[in-house]
């Protein structure tokens, strides 16, 4: 398994171009299962979660084929649909449930494998199946799998969540674009990549307005056809990167950024001493001046602090005047980062989902491990403020989600590597 080398570093200077979202790109791809035309999406980000996706859909029946060096994805499914999503494919990603609500749309019924856990929670699938058997899916568990079914086809309704969830907003808005009728969604998740898929299913003749807001209507038509769809910026690249600036100081515009992906973000770095600009190209990010400030940051849906960027803003703060208290309020278990952090000299207590970081004049490089993503990327992050070397080994959680991570850091004057094992 490879890993990262990161030396402390000194100003960063330059751009990072940043790319399109994969978590807006997990959601889009599966919408290929709801028409038989093809599906062009562009900026698509390259990373192992997409791989996965395309490995998944083509399991499926669908056909994916990666242009221009993968950043164009051109989808297609209009041959037979198997409708098991097997356990082998799911279990590497949890977003693989998104296939359940276009499979059960377009053929009435599927077989989806229960994603399982993962690192940083248990995340089960009840919201899902409450807002999909509302539009008169029948769901049952079987054998670990998800056996759903709709006859008579799914049926337009009013579906209140008893949360936010971005993956059953998602399913529900795949599910009802070809349901009979209209259908409510009330409490909807408001984040920029259900918005992204709302515009495609549009795009593809679905009629859906109030995407953006906690309520979502969904006029249900027989059929959908192909369309082209730019994939909208990634927001928690665009912020992982304008923390680097932030903890090595110098100045980094980070293209393709805008602040009304990362607003509540903008806030809490502008009041730890970080100025952000807003470009014609994208977002400029440099420290006001001198040491960082303690803030308090706690996570919710959109427009509040991703859980996404938690763990970033963690290693940001360990360096810190002060003392920062993060509280985590998504997911039960995501200060996995935490302790490794401690092992480069921070000073953090966790309890619960608090996270309480004193901050110290400087970080030591150690040798560090995550369990997930943002964990992987917070590590590289803190490597890049403290002394001497950090490595960070399994660098598969990092492939998962950032695309070059070593290059784009490298074209703004980091010192950082991957290191491929023999
Ligand atoms: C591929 C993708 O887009 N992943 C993102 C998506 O994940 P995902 O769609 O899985 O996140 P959800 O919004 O569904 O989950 C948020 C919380 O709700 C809970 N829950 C969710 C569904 C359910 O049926 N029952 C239930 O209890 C989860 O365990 C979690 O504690 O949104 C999360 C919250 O912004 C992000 O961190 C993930 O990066
Ligand atoms: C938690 C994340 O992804 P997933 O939902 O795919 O696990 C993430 O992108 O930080």
């Amino acid at each position: 398994m490879d890993s990262i080398l990161v030396r402390g570093n000194g100003p960063l200077s330059g751009q990072i171009p940043i790319a399109g979202a994969k978590n807006a790109c997990l959601a889009l791809m599966p919408a290929t299962l709801l028409s038989e035309e093809p599906l062009t999406l562009t900026n698509a980000p390259r990373l192992s979660d997409i791989r996965t996706m395309t490995q998944l859909l083509a399991s499926l029946g669908a056909e994916v084929t990666a242009l221009q060096d993968g950043k164009v994805l051109a989808t297609s499914c209009h041959g037979d649909i198997n409708p098991v999503a097997d356990y082998d494919i799911v279990r590497k990603m949890r977003a693989s449930n998104l296939v359940l609500g276009p499979l059960l749309a377009r053929l009435g019924h599927a077989v989806v494998s229960l994603p399982g856990g993962c690192a940083i929670g248990a995340r089960p699938m009840d919201i899902h199946i409450d807002a999909l058997s509302a539009l008169g899916a029948e769901i049952e568990l079987k054998d670990g799998y998800l056996h759903a079914q709709a006859k008579g086809g799914l049926k337009g309704a009013i579906h209140e969540m008893r949360f936010a969830s971005v993956g059953a907003t998602e399913n529900f808005l795949m599910a009802a674009v070809l349901a009979k009728g209209t259908s409510v969604l009330k409490n909807a998740a408001r984040e920029p990549e259900i918005v992204d898929l709302a515009r495609c299913l549009r795009a593809m003749g679905a009629e859906i307005e109030g995407e953006g807001t906690s309520e979502i209507t969904i006029q249900g038509v027989d059929r959908l056809h192909g369309a082209t769809h730019p994939v909208v910026t990634d927001r928690i690249e665009l912020g992982t990167y304008m923390l680097a600036p932030a903890i090595c100081g110098g100045e980094v515009e980070c293209l393709g950024g805008r602040i009304a992906l990362v607003e509540s973000f903008c806030e809490k770095l502008d009041a730890a001493g970080v100025a952000v600009e807003e470009t014609e190209r994208g977002l400029k990010v440099r420290r006001k001046n001198g040491r960082i400030n303690a803030v308090d940051v706690v996570t919710e849906p959109f427009p509040g602090f991703p859980t996404d960027l938690q763990a970033q803003m963690m290693a940001l703060l360990c360096t810190a005047e002060g003392t920062s208290v993060l509280e985590e309020r998504i997911f039960e278990n995501r200060f996995m980062h935490a302790p490794e952090l401690m092992r480069m000299g921070a000073k953090i207590e966790v309890q619960g989902g608090h996270a309480t970081v004193h901050g110290v004049a400087k970080l030591k490089g150690a040798r560090v491990m995550a369990t997930d993503l943002r964990a992987s990327v917070s590590l590289i992050l803190a490597g890049l403020a403290a002394e001497g070397e950090t490595v960070v080994s399994r660098v598969y959680h990092l492939d998962r989600g950032y695309e070059r991570v070593e290059d784009k850091l490298r074209a703004v004057g980091a010192q950082i590597e991957r290191v491929r094992d023999e």
